[in-house]
């Protein structure tokens, strides 16, 4: 879906993290260090088709215990492709992250892949399905970099929230 050229994106780095066409590329947890204890987590996503179902299996433990132990974690950049009508998988994610008051962001991804207009049309019809706020949502392209700012802008944000409260 993106993740890791999300990654790959922002550290301005071309191929820091494995990409690949087939989903299931990313195994395990993935550290990169982008400040004084500073760092992006890449993890595997849940369409792992090509994947024994043991390990998707233990994976999603993985994630999942991650996600709800980790005390230092800040934001979970949640990345959905533009492309798509709203996915239950997603769906379920987000209300999980909701239920476990783990702040999260989400991340319309390869914009480049649309139109202006049909870019305009799906982030709406994502924004409905998922119940998400323009506002809090970023479009973003590892491919041109549109967003890029945005979302480290976003991301920096809720370390600020943090500080504060
Ligand atoms: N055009 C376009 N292609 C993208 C974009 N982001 C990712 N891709 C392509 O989508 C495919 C999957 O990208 P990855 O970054 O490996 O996705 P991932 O979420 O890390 O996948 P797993 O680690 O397998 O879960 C690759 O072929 C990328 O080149 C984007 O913004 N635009
Ligand atoms: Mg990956």
């Amino acid at each position: 879906m993106g993740k890791s050229s999300l990654i790959n994106c922002l550290i301005g780095r071309k191929a820091l993290v494995k990409v690949s066409g087939r989903p299931g590329k990313t195994q395990g947890l993935n550290y990169f260090q982008v400040g004084d204890g500073l760092y992006f987590v890449d993890l595997p996503g849940y369409g792992f088709a090509r994947v024994s179902k043991t390990l998707q299996e233990g994976w999603q433990e993985l994630v999942t215990s991650y996600l709800e132990t980790r005390e230092t974690l800040r934001c979970v950049v949640v990345i959905i492709d533009i492309r798509h009508a709203p996915k239950t998988q997603d769906t379920q994610l987000l209300s999980w992250l909701k239920l476990k008051g783990i702040p999260y962001l989400p991340v319309y991804t390869k914009t480049d892949k649309l139109s202006g207009n049909e870019r305009v049309l799906n982030a709406r019809l994502l924004d409905g399905g998922h119940d998400i706020q323009a506002g809090s949502r970023v479009l973003f392209s590892s491919k041109t970099g549109q967003g890029r700012e945005e979302l480290l802008r976003a991301m920096a944000a809720f370390l600020d929230v943090r500080q504060k409260g």
